[in-house]
């Protein structure tokens, strides 16, 4: 599903009013009568104290519909207008005027308001700011925001929430509504999936509103989030003729005294995402421990006992997973630039194997041609330098993708993969999965869906969401603290499955 810029929001809304002839108070009433029937579906008439907080722009003008649909129906409704500016929009003074119509008269809060009591009992919703917020919100708008914040009611905010612009991070941190829930209309936004930005949305859901299909189909988006409906069109079906050899030999190279079990969950996360042959080459001191514990998998052992420090492979493998438990010892790392000189192959890179590429940059122009780096954070900002924000880590880590033609898997609450000028925004997985070996097992998922063929950037877009749905599917049975990377490789299959065959009630592309 397409992530649109604002601009493009605008221009979608431009576009519908012309060919569909409507004039733009039709399009907001459309999208006020979705947000009222979604609420109005799970109250159903509830005597509950509903407060409206709305702006005076075309947010605050949904705001206003919202709370004429509410009272019409017998809600128990309060309408405050944040009136922070002059420059009211059409819409919003048209449904101001048809709320005073039925007899709802909103107070106007000002700079010199006393703030309205809100009871953690009542419901909230959210309409002081859109899309539409290009600067920091005013100091005692601010102060309200904190306010309803405080108040531990229920949040609803409609469309983003409040005071979180949709370009960068936030002013001031604190100025920003924490929704409960997001009720967003037609497209994701960008800021739902970020770490510095995603903390204000706990819960979100699209509203269609009706926007003209023609123009959402031709607009090219530069994000995409990745539900199960573009995972799909990826599947590489097995054959009924094919044998190990079809699915491609992988090689997963790493470890060091006592982090060989990296290379086992990696192998063995290969093996299970379907790599045909799987050969594991470690330091001499793993090879008792990987033999007896995944015998499927061949061993070869490096001359030296803990570390890697001369890399010869007698045969040449098809993928090369690296990086995992490998150290950053000068020895480890000269065989590393060495291999990268020698494979034409692409490789999939993760871990200490990022770190040796920080340390060492000019190693960076040997990284074969379409590689996968799977950085978490931290190793990305030791590839990168420092950001700003995560809108500037974004433009820094394309910019890095680009210039070394690479696919970049920034690891994260939503894994971002970045390949040319376009990202792909991931929508499974959750936080039992932030645990010790979980990268490993993506490392070798991602290893053996380029070994059967998949093309590097799907490989990390399918291995990516896989990995997560496996992690959700061990976090179901056995709730988020007990999630261990050997138990998300046991759900592999499952994963598998679910992809091909969906339960039948499928919320996953839920926040
Ligand atoms: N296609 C859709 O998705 C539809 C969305 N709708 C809703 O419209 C809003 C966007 O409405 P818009 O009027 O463009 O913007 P806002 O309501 O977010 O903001 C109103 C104006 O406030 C000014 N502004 C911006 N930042 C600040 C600030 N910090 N302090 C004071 N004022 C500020 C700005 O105007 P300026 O000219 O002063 O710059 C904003 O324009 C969208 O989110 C949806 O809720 C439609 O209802 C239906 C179609
Ligand atoms: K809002």
């Amino acid at each position: 599903m397409k992530i649109f810029s604002a601009q493009q929001i605008y221009d979608a809304d431009k576009f519908t009013i012309e060919k569909q002839q409507i004039s733009s108070d039709v399009l907001m009433e459309q999208a006020a009568t979705k947000l009222f029937e979604w609420i109005h579906a799970r109250l159903r008439g509830t005597k509950v104290q509903i407060q409206l907080f709305c702006g005076i722009g075309n947010n605050g003008g949904d705001g206003m519909v919202l709370a004429r649909l509410l009272h019409e129906h017998g809600y128990t409704i309060k309408v405050h207008v944040v009136n922070y500016s002059d420059k009211r929009s059409k819409d919003f003074l048209l449904n101001l005027e048809r709320l005073k119509e039925v007899k709802v008269w909103p107070d106007f809060i000002n700079e010199d308001s006393d703030l309205p009591e809100i009871s953690p009992n009542d419901i909230v919703v959210d309409a002081i700011f859109g899309i539409g917020l290009n600067r920091p919100p005013d100091g005692w708008v601010g102060n309200l925001i904190q306010h309803i914040n405080a108040s531990q009611a229920f949040v609803l905010s409609v469309d983003v929430p409040s005071g979180l612009p949709m370009d960068r991070s936030p002013w001031n941190p604190v100025h920003v509504i924490e929704a409960s829930y997001v009720l967003s209309f037609q497209v994701p936004k960008l800021v739902f999936f970020l770490p510095e930005t995603g903390v204000y949305v706990n819960e979100w859901e699209l509203l269609d509103i009706g926007l003209d299909t023609e123009i959402l189909d031709r607009t090219d988006a530069t994000y995409q989030l990745v539900g199960r409906q573009e995972i799909l069109p990826l599947y590489r079906p097995r054959l009924k003729f094919s044998h190990k050899g079809t699915y491609g030999h992988s090689m997963i190279i790493g470890g060091s005294y006592g982090k060989i079990g990296a290379v086992q969950l990696a192998s063995n996360a290969c093996l299970t995402t379907g790599s045909g042959l799987v050969t594991v080459f470690v330091p001499e001191c793993g090879y008792q421990s990987l033999q007896s514990a995944i015998p499927e998998v061949m061993v070869l052992t490096d001359e030296d006992e803990r570390n890697i420090s001369k890399i010869t492979l007698p045969f040449v493998p098809d993928v090369i997973g690296i990086g995992m438990g490998i150290g950053t010892e000068e020895k480890t790392a000269k065989a590393f630039g060495n291999l990268l000189k020698e494979m034409k192959a692409p490789m999939v890179i993760d871990a200490d194997g990022l770190n040796i590429l920080a340390k060492n940059p000019k190693m960076l122009k040997d990284i074969p041609k379409n590689s996968i780096l799977t950085p978490h954070p931290k190793e990305l900002e030791r590839l990168l330098g420092k950001w700003n924000d995560d809108f500037d880590k974004l433009e820094k880590a394309k910019a890095f993708a680009l210039q070394h033609d690479v696919v970049l898997v920034i690891k994260g609450a939503h894994t971002i993969i970045l390949y040319g000028d376009k990202g792909f925004v991931n929508t499974t997985g959750n936080p039992g999965m932030a645990t010790a070996g979980s990268g490993d097992v993506l490392t070798g998922m991602i290893t053996g869906m380029v070994a059967q063929g998949y093309e590097p950037l799907h490989a990390a877009i399918f291995g990516v969401y896989l990995h997560g749905l496996a992690g959700d599917i061990c976090a179901s049975q056995q709730g988020y603290e007990a999630v261990k990377a050997s138990e998300i490789c046991k759900m592999i299959g499952r994963g598998f499955m679910e992809i091909l065959s969906p339960p039948e009630v499928e919320d996953r592309e839920k926040g």
